[in-house]
């Protein structure tokens, strides 16, 4: 049977801004307080999507959360109409607003963690939304996230959707930013490969000192137990926390795998060369590991430029090709990596440059708004079919975006009532577009 890796990109939701809300995340911190362009945004994740599915690759669409999020505001005391709402959180917790305004579920790599039914004992997709909790404009996304992900993927037959994981420091988990899955084909059993950037429960083991490790060891044993996993298929792999302490605080913004091909930093992990080792002993087929040394690319160039949050992909003619950030072209060390990098003997033959600046100025690549999701011929039909990728979907967004979006959005006008209700009738419709049914708390 036909099986390959299919990629769901987050729609990037109306209220897209830079309020600088994630510490440790360098881009979020040196963008914070500029305008932004919420319609620029959506459709450049759009002309991503659109140009991987014209690669003949398979590929979806996720919708965004519902921002403001009048829910938790109304939670944490604020009363009225939702006008009287927005303004009271604006006056008097202007930081609390604009954690429930952020526009961050459109990085869906966070959004959970997917193990493969080639992978799993019951032999089903598993998902597990990500609980986000290190940061709190994030942590507020797992309920609805695992609404999404029910309505995208509902077919119990072929997958199992379990509860995000207990919201606290100990169970940080941040999703797929922290997971691969190496194999030799993507319908085979593979091994998963999950980057932790701290043990929780011991105070002895090495952490960062500047900016919190966001995914704890504990939250990834727990999801590859949830997976049903076992030890012959998966690793677990200590980031390293001097790195995260430079600003790489996901996995995915210093490491990328593919297929039979990791693609990492010499300075990423904790160990590496007996994690590498364990990653061959359990790997059912010859593994490419391509390091990119220090005096070739810097950290502080890696993380600028993002080139470990390029999505490495399978063509339909076999080969390995690399989607990147503009930024990286731009960045004279990292394109001369890259144009070297196609003519050496690795599977990696072609790059690709897109410009998703609208998202890298908060800290997310073009790895950083995909989920993937390796599945089979069966389990591809039994997605919900409105949510993927093709002329009709793409012309449907970039007019339900042209429609609804504005092009310039700055933290003042979080508080806009009118923005609220241009949100809601955005999603709505959207709901429709998708046939999604009643995810959002405003149709419920
Ligand atoms: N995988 C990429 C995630 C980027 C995301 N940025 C943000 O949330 C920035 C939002 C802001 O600062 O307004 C994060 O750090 O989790």
């Amino acid at each position: 049977m036909k099986h390959f890796e299919a990629n769901f990109d987050g729609l990037v939701g109306p209220t897209h801004n830079y309020a600088g809300l994630s510490f440790g995340n360098v881009a979020s911190f040196n963008n914070a307080a500029q305008a932004s362009n919420p319609k620029a945004a959506a459709k450049q994740g759009l002309k991503k999507a659109k140009s991987l599915a014209e690669m003949g690759m398979v590929q979806g669409m996720l919708a965004p959360q519902e921002r403001p999020d009048l829910t938790t505001l109304r939670r944490i005391g604020f009363t009225g109409t939702d006008a009287q709402v927005l303004k009271s959180a604006h006056e008097q917790a202007p930081l609390l607003l604009n954690a429930c305004c952020s526009a961050s579920s459109m990085w869906t790599a966070n959004a959970a963690t997917i193990s493969p039914s080639a992978d799993t004992r019951d032999k089903k997709i598993h998902f597990t939304p990500a609980n986000l909790v290190d940061k709190l404009h994030r942590s507020i996304e797992p309920i609805t996230t695992g609404l999404i992900l029910q309505s995208t993927f509902s077919d119990p037959n072929h997958f199992h959707h379990h509860g995000h994981l207990p919201e606290h420091a100990s169970f940080g988990d941040e999703g797929a930013a922290n997971h691969t899955r190496m194999c030799a084909q993507y319908g085979e059993s593979g091994v998963e490969l999950f980057v932790y950037g701290q043990e929780a429960t011991n105070p002895n083991a090495p952490r960062p000192a500047k900016f919190p490790a966001r995914q704890t060891l504990e939250a990834s044993r727990a999801v590859a137990r949830l997976h049903q996993l076992n030890d012959s298929n998966t690793v677990f792999i200590q980031q390293n926390p001097d790195v995260i302490d430079q600003g790489v605080f996901h996995n995915d913004v210093i490491a990328v795998g593919n297929q039979n091909v990791l693609f990492y930093h010499e300075q990423a992990f904790v160990d590496t060369q007996n994690k590498l080792d364990e990653i061959q002993s359990k790997l059912n087929t010859e593994s490419h590991f391509i390091e990119v040394p220090t005096n070739k690319v810097s950290i502080n160039d890696a993380v600028k430029s993002y080139l470990f949050n390029t999505q490495v992909i399978t063509l339909p003619s076999g080969e390995m090709a690399i989607i990147a950030p503009t930024d990286c072209q731009e960045n004279p060390a990292v394109f001369a990596y890259l144009n070297e990098l196609v003519t050496l003997e690795t599977p990696i033959k072609k790059v690709f440059y897109f410009d998703v600046k609208q998202s890298m100025q908060n800290g997310g690549g073009p790895a950083c708004l995909r989920l993937r999701v390796a599945m089979n011929q069966h389990e591809l039909s039994a997605v919900n079919q409105h949510t993927l990728m093709n002329d009709q979907l793409f012309s449907t967004l970039n007019q339900w975006v042209d429609k609804h979006y504005r092009d310039r959005l700055t933290t003042k006008d979080l508080a806009d009532p009118q923005l609220l209700i241009e949100s809601r009738t955005a999603l709505d419709e959207l709901t429709q577009i998708m046939k999604l049914g009643s995810v959002y708390q405003f149709q419920r």
